[in-house]
């Protein structure tokens, strides 16, 4: 299967989600070790200030991770427990509501999904680093976030 459909796959899994539907986010790039997410706010995920709730970015943030961290391995995410341990922000400049939409990208270094690969193939338990960076229209970067991916082999 080609890493098109499997971004397909995973999206329309996200989709059936309520914070994913409530949050408007949506797939923009999908490949093995990459991933793209994409929100064009509306008043419902903005603050007092009129840009866009710190939650909703957090949110936006750990569904690009997530996503990422499952991109190089849809193949074997059957026989693999996966979670998210730990996430962290830094908000870099002001999501002003106007400036969207705003486009959060994790991507891992060159050979991190090979690394993985032969870990999950070994049944080696794993903790992966997830970096993502959200950047508003422009381009501007709006905020910086690592979360931390548990992947085990899933217990019987
Ligand atoms: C697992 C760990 C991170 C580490 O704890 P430790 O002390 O080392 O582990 P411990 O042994 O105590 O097990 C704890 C629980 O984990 C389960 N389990 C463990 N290993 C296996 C296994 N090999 N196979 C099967 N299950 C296993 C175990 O049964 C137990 O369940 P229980 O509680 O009895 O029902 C724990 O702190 C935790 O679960 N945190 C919450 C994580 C969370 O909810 N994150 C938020 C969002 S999740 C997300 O991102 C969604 C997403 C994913 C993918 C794509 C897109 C989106």
């Amino acid at each position: 299967m080609g890493s098109a459909t499997m971004g397909d796959l995973v999206m329309a899994g996200f989709q059936k989600l309520g914070f994913i539907q409530y949050a408007g986010i949506e797939g923009v790039e999908f490949d093995a070790g990459r991933n793209v997410v994409s929100i064009a706010p509306r008043p419902e995920h903005l603050n007092h200030n009129g840009d866009l709730h710190a939650a909703v970015l957090f949110g936006l943030a750990e569904t690009a991770a997530m996503g990422a961290a499952v991109s190089g391995i849809v193949d074997l995410m059957g026989a693999t427990f996966i979670v998210a341990r730990d996430g962290r922000i830094e908000y870099l400049a002001r999501a002003k509501g106007a400036a969207g939409p705003f486009l959060a990208t994790s991507e891992f270094p060159a050979g991190t999904v090979e690394r993985l690969r032969a870990d999950i193939a070994g049944r080696v338990a794993v903790e992966l680093e997830v970096p993502v960076e959200i950047a508003d229209g422009s381009g501007k970067p709006i905020a910086a976030a690592t979360f931390t991916a548990v992947i085990r082999p899933r217990r019987a």
